[in-house]
């Protein structure tokens, strides 16, 4: 695929607030992004011209934000709604390989979706959540920048090495990784045995340290994980935060480090379709 074929749709409702720094990013590397509303996908009182397929897309993207207020649970409404009207093709759409992101609020989306951890290729959207992103241990909205080891790659990450070390900010209040108590030991060794773990929680050093660098408490520094097809990836920190290297507290020149998440999934669309 050329990079003048590949079109992003970013998708929004009432709440989300990060699809405009979102759809920058993909337009600056030179693909066709747009925001899109849920509704676009499915309502007849949206203009002709303004229905959209999902089909229309090769990569979707559920970006930041507060959808619906957080009410009930962070992304449970917009997962929800989600789950009405896009659930088979969304599912088509993962089978085929085509890449989903989930940043922050988008990771919560997912993850009450059932389409992470995602350990089924057959079914990507499981009957039911395997795992909850709750309330931060502190109890407190945690907003600042955050260090992530790259433990293993997947279509969002492919150009970034193993073991390398990115500075993304986190700014959520519901990031804590959490399994069911009795199946905690099983989900966890099966995302570590399969390579589902892409980014994890570390101090300056690089190790896995605890609060403030573990910002929620998420269990064994969870940052991201992908599904076991690594072309769904959900993270609570934030790469569109920092695209641009003037978005680091050292104002860098170019790139940030948050570019990368974006180059590497136009480079997946490019070798794989
Ligand atoms: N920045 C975000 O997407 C925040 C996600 C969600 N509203 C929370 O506070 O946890």
């Amino acid at each position: 695929m050329d990079l003048e074929e590949i079109r992003v749709a970013v998708l929004r409702i009432e709440g989300t607030n990060c699809e405009d720094e979102t759809v920058k990013a993909f337009r600056n590397l030179g693909v066709y992004a747009e925001a899109v509303h849920l509704k676009q996908f499915y309502s007849d009182t949206v203009r002709e011209d303004e229905q959209r397929s999902l089909f229309d897309y090769h990569c979707l993207v559920i970006p930041g934000g507060f959808s619906a207020g957080d009410y009930v649970r962070a992304g449970a409404i917009f997962s929800a709604r989600i789950k009405s009207v896009l659930r088979r093709d969304l599912e088509v759409f993962i089978k085929e390989g085509y890449p989903v992101l989930g940043i922050c609020n988008g990771f919560q989306v997912l993850v009450e979706l059932g389409a992470l951890p995602g350990f089924d290729e057959d079914k990507p959207i499981a009957e039911k959540p395997e795992m909850t992103l709750t309330v931060n241990a502190s109890a407190r909205f945690e907003c600042r920048p955050s260090l992530l080891k790259h433990e293993n790659k997947c279509a969002f990450t492919n150009l970034l090495d193993i073991g390398e070390v990115v500075m993304f900010p986190v700014a959520h209040a519901e990031g804590r990784v959490v399994f069911p108590k009795e199946r905690e030991e099983e989900i966890l060794n099966t995302l570590i045995e399969n390579g589902q773990i892409v980014f994890r929680y570390v101090d300056e050093s690089g190790n896995y340290a605890g609060y403030p660098w573990n910002p929620n408490g998420s269990v064994y520094n969870i940052a991201g994980i992908c599904n076991v097809k690594r072309n769904v990836f959900g993270l609570m920190p934030h790469p569109e935060r920092v695209f641009w290297g003037y978005q680091h507290p050292e104002m860098r020149e170019g790139y940030g480090d948050g570019a990368v998440v974006f180059q590497s999934v136009i480079e997946y669309l490019r070798k794989n379709f």
